[in-house]
């Protein structure tokens, strides 16, 4: 029986013969089998003996929904609204910088991909297209930028002041990476994607980077990425002078203790993202979804509470909502479906993830992101 035809969740845009896996663990496979072994290690694996990778996957499989039943959830509707704008579904594509590694077309082909969801793209600071690039491949579609702080701070304004020229509409600073984790397999394998040049795209185009340089060699330019990258430095009151230097609103990617969360509201931030960047930062740390609910009661809706690291089924994204998120990012899953499908995998992916949001959704008996947030869910 061809599934297929009966069942428009599956394979939008492929044909039927042409297999596209689903299961996030045969996709993951399948992206294995199509890119470079040390590649595919960089994407998938975590910081030191992956305790957090482990526990991201796990940890959601605490908490169970007790759905309920005859409420006529005929008419659903999945959609969320940040910064006064609305989107169809509570998802956005994580930032996820270097992605030539997965795809020679790789932000462009994703940022298409998203636009065509109308799903908000989130281009890292280490993109392997420019933001000018991007932009010009997919006019006004919702985008935002993901700012690493620069040791030349003036670089990072200037590459804030790039976005805010191409039409971002927020700006996602991370601050769990002021530094790399300690990430064994990459070291096993000697392999320094930055080092390669993969994610120099928005730094060989900035006046402001490129003045800072003693020269403009190659190396010069790798080491000079480097240079900004590290920066322990950063503290609060870097936070208070971003505030002051763009209108966009600005949330903090990385946040898992309730404090900071609720040091963020004091700074002014406008929204904050719990994650643990994957496991790829400091081993050993909290599961998001764990620090969800403490830090979703501290915050109390007083700006978005956002949520990534482990989102693999719709019914993830139900648990997070119901546990006090506004909305979450999808990170690894559609970097595989870029590498085993291109633009066309990642927009079939997300066809997929969405019916499965929805499903998720309808079953567990609510038909509005707000009747998600009155869901029962027990922890075990
Ligand atoms: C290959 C790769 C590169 C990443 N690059 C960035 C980045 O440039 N900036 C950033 O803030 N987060 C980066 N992240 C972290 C993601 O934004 C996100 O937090 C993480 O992928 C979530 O975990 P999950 O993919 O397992 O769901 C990267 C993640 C991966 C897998
Ligand atoms: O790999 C990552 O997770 C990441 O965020 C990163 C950031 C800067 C340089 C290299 C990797």
């Amino acid at each position: 029986m061809d599934t297929t035809k009966s069942n428009d969740v599956f394979l939008q845009n492929i044909s039927s013969d042409e297999y596209f896996p689903v299961p996030f663990e045969e996709l993951e496979e399948a992206a294995k089998q199509k890119i470079d072994a040390s590649a595919f290690g960089y994407i998938q694996s975590g910081a030191g003996g992956e305790e957090t990778l482990r526990k991201n996957n796990t940890s959601f499989s605490k908490y169970s929904i007790v759905p309920t039943f005859l409420k006529d959830v005929s008419k659903l509707d999945t959609s969320i609204t940040l910064f006064g704008r609305t989107y169809p579904y509570p998802l956005l594509l994580a930032p996820v910088g270097m992605l030539k590694l997965a795809d020679e077309a790789a932000d462009i082909a994703v940022a298409k991909a998203a636009a065509a969801h109308q799903i908000p793209f989130i281009q890292s600071t280490v993109s392997s297209y420019s933001i000018e690039e991007i932009t010009a491949a997919t006019g006004d579609s919702p985008k935002w930028f993901q700012l690493y702080w620069s040791n030349h701070r003036e670089t990072a304004f200037n590459m804030v002041k790039r976005a805010e020229k191409a039409g971002y509409e927020a700006i996602v600073l991370t601050i769990d990476t002021f530094s790399l984790g300690w990430r064994e397999t990459d070291l096993k394998n000697r392999f320094s994607p930055l080092m390669q040049g993969f994610g120099k795209a928005n730094y060989e185009t900035d006046d402001v980077f490129l003045a800072s340089l003693p020269n403009q060699q190659p190396e010069s330019v790798i080491q000079g990425i480097k240079d900004n990258i590290n920066h322990p430095s950063l503290n609060w009151d870097d936070i208070r002078e971003l505030k002051k230097r763009t209108t966009l609103p600005v949330l903090l990617k990385g946040i898992l203790h309730p404090e900071d969360a609720l040091q963020a509201t004091r700074h002014g931030v406008d929204g904050i993202i719990i994650s643990n960047h994957g496991g790829r930062q400091l081993d050993g740390v909290i599961s998001s979804i764990d620090a969800l609910p403490e830090i979703a009661a501290i915050i109390d809706g007083k700006i978005p509470v956002l949520l990534d690291s482990g989102i693999r089924r719709g019914s993830d994204v139900v648990k997070a909502i119901a546990l006090g998120a506004d909305a979450v990012l999808l990170g690894r899953p559609f970097v595989y479906s870029l590498a085993v499908g291109g633009e066309t995998g990642v927009r079939n992916y997300l066809a997929n993830f969405k019916q499965d949001v929805q499903a998720s959704t309808t079953l567990s008996g609510a038909a509005t992101m707000q009747d998600l947030r009155d869901l029962t869910i027990t922890r075990t």
